[in-house]
């Protein structure tokens, strides 16, 4: 299983390799690891995964499988190779796909001799709100969303889910204390929402009890990514 001391992973969200290398490169001594999505993944593929793993930092590969079973399991045996600490599927995508996608990772970890990634099921985006939730026809608050979510999750084998901070608490609440919460939409005192609909800050989240914090724009599209990111490990070292 996977352990990581400093809870801050930075999202390289960026199309830009090169950006992408300086990141990391001036980043790895002061976040506990990366996260490579969507849009460094659509750009770069595995070679440019690879790129960022010779830094030997742990990896969120977040490309929030959701699909049918045994096209998660297939997704899920692929990305493997390359040794991820974290994945991400949408919980939505439901409890069989959830447990083929926990089954296929434990079996690929063992023939491959790694160690076995937590996999976590997306619950509610923190770019939605109840108005949004409503316009897509999901009833009840975040809250209930999230905690049914977070126990289908954890009932179909996952390790954790991702909520917003907002959610920390209920999700504690209805799940076993071992399920990881790994937690986006933070934002340091002060700084820009962007698309953000549910954020709070580093020590808030921490407080409330976040395994792993997730923070992008504030760290990359800072002056000085290093300094914003060694800010926010200092507010929560003491936590
Ligand atoms: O799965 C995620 O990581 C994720 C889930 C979610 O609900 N909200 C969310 O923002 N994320 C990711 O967390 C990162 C947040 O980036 P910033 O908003 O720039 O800090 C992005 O890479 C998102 O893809």
């Amino acid at each position: 299983m996977q352990r990581f001391t400093n809870p801050l992973f930075c999202a390289l969200d960026t199309g830009d390799l090169a950006q992408a290398i300086h990141l990391a490169d001036s980043l790895k001594d002061v976040v506990g690891g990366f996260k490579l999505g969507l849009e460094f993944f659509c750009a770069h593929g595995p070679h440019g995964v690879e790129e960022i793993a010779r830094r030997d930092i742990p990896l969120f590969i977040d490309l929030k499988f959701h699909d049918i079973p045994n096209t998660v399991a297939g997704a899920v045996r692929s990305v493997m190779r390359l040794n991820p600490a974290i994945l991400t599927v949408h919980a939505a995508g439901g409890a069989d796909m959830m447990r083929a996608a926990a089954d296929t990772a434990a079996d690929e970890a063992s023939r491959l001799g790694i160690k076995v990634p937590w996999i976590v099921g997306v619950t509610v985006l923190t770019s939605l709100d109840a108005g949004d939730l409503d316009v897509l026809g999901i009833e009840g608050s975040t809250h209930k969303v999230v905690a049914r979510l977070a126990r289908l999750a954890e009932k179909s084998g996952l390790d954790g889910v991702v909520c917003a901070p907002h959610e920390i608490s209920t999700t504690r609440s209805v799940a076993g204390r071992h399920l990881k919460l790994v937690v986006p939409g933070i934002r340091p005192r002060g700084s820009d929402s962007d698309d953000q609909k549910r954020v709070m800050t580093p020590k808030e989240a921490i407080e409330n009890g976040a395994t792993v914090i997730i923070v992008g724009r504030p760290i990359t599209r800072a002056s000085d990514p290093v300094g914003a990111a060694r800010s926010i490990v200092n507010s929560i070292s003491d936590l």
